[in-house]
């Protein structure tokens, strides 16, 4: 469903992402996770098109997108949760109806953003009030739901955990359970790497902008040193 590639990419001269490469099938849940600043969120740029990548390709559905704009990339299914991005100036309702564009059946598409709202019942409270006025953790929340309005085939999710209150992160987690279960391709970048690996099927972790490892999230459960090595990339080297 999600396939990248020797991907090379720079802000300006500096380069960050060295030859990076994953694959998310089809109903799989995989966490890609690191130490701060190694290239997760650079990464989740390129697979969405913000960034153009120095090398390397990004596929959707067996589909390259690589040279595609973002509006291309969401048509063939992928959405991105990434921090509280909304549009502060519009009412909740109408961030979901903004999402809702590329359903072209409108009546479905006002049932799509019902539904999403009925997830969240502390967004239905606040459906005619403008975005900017919501908390963090409600911005999060209508953050996932403009993804849910839009019945991604591919879910990118970048870091819940930042500055929410645990409950709240379980719940958005959950929601994102329920649509991976539904079938959905999910690849999410996550601070708390047990909440994640309680979650996924595979992770992958990077290191100075490569992927040095993939493994199975349930062995490295068993395993919490080799997790921590990994976590720690080259610190651990530095300790040892
Ligand atoms: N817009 C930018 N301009 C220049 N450098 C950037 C920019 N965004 C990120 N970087 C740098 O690129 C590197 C990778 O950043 P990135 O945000 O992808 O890391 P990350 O693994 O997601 O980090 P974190 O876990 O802390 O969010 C870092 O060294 C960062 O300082």
């Amino acid at each position: 469903m999600l396939a990248c590639e020797g991907v090379a990419c720079s802000y300006g001269q500096v380069q960050v992402l060295f030859d990076a490469g994953l694959h998310v099938e089809q109903g799989e849940m995989v966490a890609l996770l690191g130490p701060n600043g190694v290239g997760k969120s650079t990464l989740l740029k390129v697979i969405g098109g913000l960034l153009a990548p120095d090398a390397g390709s990004v596929s959707i559905q067996g589909v390259d997108v690589t040279r595609a704009p973002t509006r291309e990339r969401i048509e063939r299914g992928l959405a991105q949760v990434v921090g509280q991005a909304t549009f502060g100036s519009l009412t909740v309702a109408e961030n979901l109806r903004v999402h809702a564009y590329t359903i072209d059946d409108q009546a479905w598409a006002r049932e799509a953003v019902d539904a999403a709202l009925t997830v969240f019942p502390r967004l239905h409270a606040r459906r005619d009030q403008p975005a900017s006025t919501l908390s963090g953790g409600e911005r999060q929340m209508l953050a996932l739901a403009k993804a849910i309005v839009q019945s991604p085939r591919v879910l990118v999710v970048d870091e819940f955990s930042l500055g929410l209150a645990p409950v709240v992160v379980g719940g958005l987690l959950e929601l994102v359970r329920r649509l991976n279960a539904r079938g959905t391709a999910v690849l999410m970048v996550e601070q708390s790497v047990n909440v994640a690996l309680a979650l996924v099927d595979r992770a992958y972790f990077m290191e100075k902008g490569r992927i040095v490892a993939c493994e199975s999230a349930p062995e490295l459960a068993a395993e919490p040193e080799r997790v921590r090595a990994l976590m720690l990339g080259g610190h651990a080297e530095v300790t040892a």
